[in-house]
């Protein structure tokens, strides 16, 4: 301890005793020091560059984390790839995924990479889903660069390609393309499709040399259209984008089933090349080297008995050369320099992106033999021993394709089908989602501008057509009304509708056609909507009780008016039978689920953009979705129990005391009086009712209860004129009734300018066509969304007067070309054709209720220096951005009335 204290003192005095020399002398020893470290470490780090730094990699445009340059690729690959080449020079690395792609695009370094590192990049970059194909590994395509590649190879090309073996298949080569121009000749006139006939004319040669002289006659031809079936499946597989290609790690999973349905097509082909061969082997067996080789197969048997080939040709390897020489060889095949770089030689890779790029590539292979392969062969390689016979077919056929397409242009132009609409080019995978925003119906009628009334663009993989006008509406939902009236449901309807058994979201079928019709004319009708006004009534005049005790203070008429309807169409539902604290209790936990399921409904859905990644259910939501419903279920199921407890008490009547008969009573006595009928409903089926009416009948009305009080609050004229009808109608010493609804004309031209400005559903439920069709000269497929932009409709200067203004006046003197029917194609709130809104006479009846009732019996004006906002949020239901707040005065001549 003392020897360590020591030093320190020592230490201490030394730094405290140096003098100003010392100081200058030290500063002067350190900077020399510097001075000679920097010098040491800079002639160290210019011979270590110069030693063995490996050199940089090439340059690459910039990409985004995860996807990489994936989303910039264009769908015009070569131009795209050209245009990278004049940036960035004439090699360029890529990211897709996490793979790394190396594009080359001199002749210069196609050279170099394809001559002096011939051997280096002699691999294959082997697509995932070839892994499935039974013969993958063991073909020449995708096998490793390896003896076993070589033996391949000299099999292919110096024997079965070599102008002895064509020669002596040509027979069969003249049959095939005789009967494509014979047959072609009996349709002189008639549009055919070039390509397809090309495709089945090569397939029927190469099957034909592959088994011509074995299987004969009808089994010949029924075993070539099973081929021809497997290998345009097969076809169609290897050309799918596939996410286990971008992402190694994932392949395992196999997201999109791709490498499944590949696992069973090569055993479809393993069954049919099996009974080719057993049915070879038995002829051979016969009359063994009695005849010469008619086709490869035979060829090939010859070989492997013979057993001249290392490694020996076996079973497998025959099986996988029969394979080569199909179509599918037309695949474009990305080379790889070292497997465990992951890196590789781009051509074909990207096909994988676009099925656009892959016909392109497909095309340019099937056009040119190898226009695809940056890979430029030097003279000696093997592979250009051109089959002169071969080609001469191939050149024939494009001969005889080019004159053919000449002498139908003329016709075929007028019989082409219609071309998809327009629209924005969007990014690959995730589309035109990027762009959007959030105000959806804005921003499609914005696009309208540009694309014109139907446009088309991808939100992820889904196809989603927009119409936004009239005359195209009109064309959709009237003169092709069956073929547009499917839904296309998000998953947590689905999951919140046990698959779409309900009326909203079922396809369009005899089950929907039933419920709908049970329910428009047993719940919808007017006998029914009288029988239970008493039990509306009373919940209103609840409302009215409570604005009154909250006079004179800011009430948010938002969160008033859902209260309101849940409580009115609660009490419709089974008011009767959940009488007092239970129904009050029950009507609470209602309230608290449906408000996360509005959340839920109106998210934006991973599983519906990618619908591969539904099974995930990344975000949750189909988990949650479900254990509401689950929770919904559980209330109608103690609904339904009280109810049925009641009917037993009463000795089996169904109904009130007084006669009133709530919704619960009116789907019971349809389960229980019609069993086994057309018109019966199963229990599912009448817990699905339930829930649309709840989630249907709420939130639109909640929505423009609260849109109309806005318009009024903004114009105060307009809110005067609604007040003196009424006080003229209802009188100012009672309160609304049902019965003085029809007589509030101005009232209900207030609501109807009120849901031409606001539409509760601007885009409508999408549709989707059940078949593909035509609208507007446009092709819309099968199975896309259909959006149909109202909101736009409803705000077209060219449809209305000064379409932004709030002018009830417009509804008041044409009331008669305005109506809830759906029939002007001008004016559609509660949509149009088969699937127009099911409930339109209770909305019309609950929303004129509810405001009639509010407006009458109160005096409204904003708390004291607020501004009015009307800005609004897309949603399912479009509603108000920021909540309505206003305060209440009565009005009523007598106080007892509230
Ligand atoms: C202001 C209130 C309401 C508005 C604005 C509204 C609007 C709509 C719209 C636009 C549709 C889609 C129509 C289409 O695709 O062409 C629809 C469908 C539907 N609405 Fe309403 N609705 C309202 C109230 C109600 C009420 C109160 C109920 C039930 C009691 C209801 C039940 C339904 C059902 C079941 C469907 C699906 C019909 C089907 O697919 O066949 N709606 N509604």
């Amino acid at each position: 301890m003392k020897l360590i204290s020591n030093t320190l003192q020592n230490l201490h005095s030394t730094l405290y005793n140096i003098r100003e020399t010392d100081i200058d002398g030290i500063s002067i020893t350190l900077y020399t020091l510097c001075a000679t470290f920097a010098i040491i470490w800079y002639a160290w780090m210019y011979t270590q560059s110069k030693k063995g730094k490996p050199p940089p990699q090439p340059p690459s445009p910039p990409g985004l984390p995860l996807v990489g340059n994936l989303p910039f690729l264009d769908p015009q690959l070569h131009t795209y790839f050209a245009e990278l080449a004049r940036r960035y020079g004439p090699i360029v690395k890529l990211r897709l995924g996490n793979k790394i792609g190396i594009v080359v695009t001199s002749a210069d370094t196609a050279r170099e990479v394809l001559k002096h590192h011939d051997i280096n990049f002699a691999n294959r970059d082997v697509p995932a889903v070839t892994q499935a194909m039974s013969y993958g590994p063991y073909d020449i395509v995708w096998s490793p660069y390896g003896p076993r590649w070589r033996m391949l190879r000299k099999v292919c090309v110096l024997k079965m390609l070599s102008n002895t073996t064509l020669d002596s298949a040509y027979r069969l080569r003249r049959r095939e393309v005789r009967e494509t121009v014979g047959y072609m000749y009996g349709l002189i006139g008639t549009p055919i499709n070039v390509g397809e006939q090309i495709f089945l004319t090569i397939l029927n040669v190469i099957t034909d040399m592959l088994w011509g002289s074995t299987v004969q006659g009808e089994e010949r031809a029924n075993l070539g259209a099973e081929f021809r079936q497997v290998i345009s499946e097969i076809t169609e597989l290897l050309v799918k984008p596939n996410i286990s290609d971008f992402y190694p790690a994932l392949a395992r999973f196999d997201l999109q089933g791709v490498t499944n349905k590949m696992k069973r097509l090569s055993w479809k082909i393993e069954m049919i090349l099996d009974k080719v061969i057993d049915q070879r082997l038995k002829m051979d067996g016969e009359n063994r080297n009695k005849q010469e080789c008619k086709d490869f197969l035979q060829f090939l048997l010859r070989l492997k008995e013979e057993g001249d080939s290392t490694p020996p040709l076996n079973m497998t390897h025959i099986k996988a050369l029969l394979m080569l020489k199909n179509p599918l060889v037309a695949i474009p095949t990305p080379r790889l320099s070292d497997p465990a770089l992951y890196e590789f030689i781009v051509a074909g890779i990207f096909l994988a992106v676009h099925a656009n790029i892959i016909n392109y590539l497909i095309a340019g292979v099937m056009m040119t033999g190898r226009a695809i392969y940056l890979h430029v062969k030097s003279s000696n390689d093997p592979g250009d021993e051109k089959p002169k016979t071969f080609m001469a077919i191939i050149t024939s056929l494009v001969a005889i394709t080019a004159v053919i397409w000449l002498l139908l242009n003329l016709k075929r132009s007028k019989n082409t089908a219609a071309p998809l609409p327009p629209g924005p080019r969007g990014l690959p995978i995730i589309g035109y989602l990027p762009f959007l925003g959030t105000h959806l119906h804005k921003a499609f009628t914005e696009l309208a501008g540009i694309y014109g009334p139907i446009y088309k663009l991808w939100l992820g993989n889904k196809l989603c057509v927009v119409v936004s006008s009239p005359s195209l509406i009109r064309e959709l939902v009237r003169d092709q009304d069956t073929i547009f009236a499917n839904r296309d449901p998000p998953i947590a309807a689905l999951v919140y509708t046990h698959g779409g058994k309900d009326i909203a979201w079922c396809p369009y079928g005899p089950q929907w056609k039933k419920m709908r019709k049970l329910f428009v004319s047993k719940m919808m009708s007017n006998a029914s909507l009288d029988a239970c006004y008493t039990l509306r009534r009373q919940e209103v005049k609840n409302i009215i009780r409570d604005v009154y005790n909250r006079s004179s203070k800011p009430i948010d008429i938002g969160e008033l008016s859902v209260s309101a309807s849940i409580n009115v169409v609660q009490n419709m539902l089974w008011g009767c039978t959940l009488e007092g604290e239970m129904g009050t209790n029950l009507g609470v936990e209602l309230r608290v689920l449906f408000a996360e399921l509005m959340v839920l409904l109106g998210a934006l859905n991973i599983s519906d953009i990618f619908p591969v990644l539904a099974r995930f259910d990344i975000q949750g939501i189909a988990k949650r979705t479900k254990e509401i419903s689950l929770h919904f279920e559980k209330i109608i199921d103690c609904a339904i129990e009280r109810c049925r407890n009641m009917v037993m008490i009463r000795g089996g009547v169904l109904g009130n005391n007084d006669g009133k008969k709530d919704f619960l009573l009116i789907l019971l006595e349809l389960i229980e009086e019609h069993e086994d009928s057309a018109t019966s409903l199963t229990m599912a089926q009448l817990k699905a009712i339930i829930k649309d009416i709840i989630l249907g009948g709420t939130d639109t009305t909640t929505t423009m209860v609260e849109w109309t009080m806005a318009e009024l609050m903004q114009h105060p004229e307009v809110m005067k004129n609604v007040q003196e009808e009424l006080t003229e109608v209802v009188g100012i010493a009672s309160l609304v009734e049902e019965f003085h609804l029809p007589k509030l004309r101005y009232l209900d031209a207030v609501v109807k300018e009120a849901l031409r400005l606001h539409p509760a559903l601007p885009l409508l439920v999408p549709r989707c066509p059940s078949q593909s069709t035509t609208v507007g000269g446009y092709t819309i497929p099968k199975g896309a969304r259909i959006m149909l932009n109202v909101w736009a409709i409803h705000r077209d200067p060219q449809l209305w007067d000064n379409p932004l203004e709030f002018r009830p006046e417009r509804f008041l003197n044409n009331s008669e070309n305005f109506d809830y029917l759906g029939n002007n194609f001008q004016y559609m709130p509660f949509g149009s054709g088969r699937r127009i809104c099911a409930g339109i006479p209770l909305a019309e009846r609950m929303l004129m209720f509810l405001l009639a009732s509010l407006l009458h019996s109160f005096e409204w004006k904003l708390p004291y220096n607020t501004q009015l906002d009307l800005s609004d949020k897309f949603g399912i239901v479009i509603k108000k951005l920021k909540p309505l707040v206003v305060i209440p005065t009565p009005r009523l001549s007598n106080s007892e009335l509230y």
